[in-house]
């Protein structure tokens, strides 16, 4: 909870001025019994009129007085508490932003989303309600066992024994409660994780009729987070009770004992009133205690998972005197490279291989060889367990992580595109790209020609991830995206999936020629998408069972050999090399 210094140290003077008021509020509320007590004590017992218009009087300016202090502090409180919300959630934010790859996997994303709206807005609503209420609830119990010792020392004894036994239900209440509702966030976690697979995958359920399976699976989760919510509520809801009956059980014995004194003459009808009246205010005040309590433990809970990410060490870290790359012309050289998700096996095993400027050069294997995770290592989305990746020479753990990601453009395996228009959704690769500049590498990943059959043409409005557009025009808007960036590395992964043979060519034609200085990496699962390139690595396994260029690997691969027979077969005999748009 280190992180909160930040906001404490930002909000305590709105904190105390908001609990300033509170104060005013509460002092108000604790002095209208003892006013109202002297009114039938003295007032009302003497048939003195003029005593009880002034006190009347009194206690007018003094809920007046109270009023005031309330409103100040809902101002007050409101203001702070939405101004801190949104400043821990745009901070988480950031945060989030910065975590690795690594990270993300390690939170997973439908936890991180629980924690930015869920965990935020239940720690902003507590540090609001502290601000509203949960303070004036001390400060008014407290001032009620001093105004009540005030007015009988004999019958505060009964408080003596009351206060200690609602201490105690209350510390087992937060006690017993915290992992209950600890529980409660993980369930929703696991609501949000199926929600938002459905979602993604909503074509694909209906495609093969599994909305059942679907439903069923929500009704799983769902189930399971009401179970734990009830439970946790169950846990928790007797210790209000408890409370409420310990303190009726207190207003008795004031009752019983109250009527002795009277009897007695040692005390006044009006101070017995006044008595119970703080006994009320103290009992309400223990319940919204015990509903603090009851707060404080969903809040810290979200509290700790909110810290959890704070406090996050990303594994990759920019070096203590990073170096810079400032050449345009970047040469990449993996040597002796392996690599393993978290505790997991190797998927790469050896990674040896370079690639000049200038050169592309393709990646092929089949699904799961490792090729995505072989390219992911050069921006250090994930960093080598062994062996090593330079640039220019340079280890690139030694270089600046910012500067480095500036020089790699990179096309996703998904085409990730924004709600917005198509181009705002290409000048996201450079915001300062001229018209001109966008139209050239829109032509380039022969996007133009579909965009401007569109009645919009460039402003035509892409719903959430592109929905309205096609698997390969998204393709084609992604690629244009990573063009405009025109930086030395370039990796394609297996981004022109949805392409056909023929565009496909014409975009590597043309992408040749706009980053004839830049190292070009291009993932194929299509034999066809790399066969003409300069140099071809061939994965299999996480090992490299081949290099060379077509005609090499055709002789020298038997990884290479298969996948060229499986995909070509027969069209092999007719599917000449000659016949594929050359891009050297
Ligand atoms: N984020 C991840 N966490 C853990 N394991 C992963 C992760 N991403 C990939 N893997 C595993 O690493 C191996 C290589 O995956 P990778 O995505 O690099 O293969 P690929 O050759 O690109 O496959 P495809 O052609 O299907 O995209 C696979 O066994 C995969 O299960």
């Amino acid at each position: 909870m280190g992180y909160m210094k930040k906001y404490i140290k930002k909000y305590w003077k709105l904190f105390l001025l908001s609990i300033s008021f509170l104060i005013i509020e509460a002092i108000a509320d604790l002095l209208q019994p003892t006013i109202m007590a002297n009114m039938v004590d003295i007032g009302v017992a003497n048939n003195d009129l003029e005593y009880v218009f002034k006190a009347g009087g009194y206690m007018l300016l003094i809920t007046g007085i109270g009023a005031v202090g309330a409103i100040g502090r809902n101002i007050v409180s409101s203001y702070t508490s939405q101004c801190f919300g949104a400043q821990l959630r745009s901070d988480l934010f950031k945060k989030i932003q910065y975590l690795s790859a690594e990270g993300i996997n390690n939170f997973q994303t439908s936890s991180l989303i629980t924690r930015i709206t869920y965990d935020v807005t239940q720690v902003k609503d507590f540090v609001h309600r502290m601000m509203r209420i949960f303070f004036k609830a001390p400060v008014l119990c407290i001032g009620s066992i001093i105004m009540a010792f005030y007015l009988s020392p004999s019958m505060s004894l009964i408080l003596l024994l009351i206060v200690p036994i609602i201490a105690v239900i209350m510390g087992i209440n937060f006690k017993i409660g915290f992992p209950y509702f600890t529980r409660v966030q993980l369930a929703m976690d696991k609501i949000n994780e199926v929600m938002r697979e459905y979602l993604r995958g909503v074509r694909v359920v209906k495609a093969f009729s599994r909305q059942d399976f679907e439903k069923d699976r929500f009704h799983r989760v769902n189930e399971n987070l009401a179970q734990v919510t009830k439970k946790a509520m169950r846990v928790t809801a007797i210790f209000s009770p408890a409370i409420t009956l310990t303190v009726n059980l207190g207003i008795v014995a004031i009752l019983w004992f109250g009527s002795f004194l009277i009897r007695d003459g040692n005390i006044q009808v009006g101070k017995v009133i006044a008595f119970i009246n703080y006994m009320t205010q103290i009992l309400h005040s223990l319940m919204i205690i015990s509903r603090i309590i009851n707060n404080s433990v969903r809040a810290k809970a979200s509290l700790d998972r909110i810290g959890e990410v704070f406090n996050y060490e990303n594994t990759i870290k920019n070096p203590l005197n990073p170096k810079i790359i400032d050449s345009k012309y970047c040469k990449i050289e993996f040597s002796n490279v392996s690599f393993a998700y978290g505790d997991g096996e190797l998927v790469l095993k050896d990674i040896t291989f370079s690639c000049l400027p200038g050169e592309t050069i393709g990646i092929i294997g089949s699904t799961g060889a490792g090729k995505s995770t072989l390219v992911n290592l050069i921006p250090r989305f994930f960093d080598v367990r062994s062996g090593n990746i330079r640039i220019n020479d340079i280890d690139i753990s030694q270089l600046d992580i910012k500067n480095l990601r500036e020089k790699i453009s990179i096309v996703p395996q998904k085409a990730l595109l924004f709600t917005g228009t198509i181009y705002d959704n290409i000048r996201w690769g450079k915001k300062d790209a001229t018209e001109d500049e966008i139209r050239e590498v829109a032509e380039i990943a022969q996007a133009h020609s579909f965009i401007t059959s569109f009645s919009a043409g460039y402003q035509t409005v892409l719903g959430q991830g592109g929905v309205n557009l096609s698997g390969g025009q998204k393709q084609r808007i992604a690629i244009a995206r990573a063009l405009l960036k025109k930086a030395p590395i370039m990796i394609l992964d297996d981004s022109t999936s949805a392409v056909d043979v023929g565009t496909e060519a014409s975009i590597k034609k043309g992408l040749k020629r706009f980053l004839k200085d830049s190292t070009v990496i291009i993932i194929a699962q299509r034999i066809t998408s790399v066969m003409d390139l300069d140099k071809i690595v061939v994965l299999d396994e996480g090992e490299i069972v081949g290099i060379g260029n077509h005609s090499e690997l055709l002789k020298t691969c038997l990884v290479y050999r298969d996948i060229y027979r499986s995909q070509l077969g027969r069209e092999g005999d007719f599917v000449e090399r000659s016949q594929l748009c050359s891009i050297r």
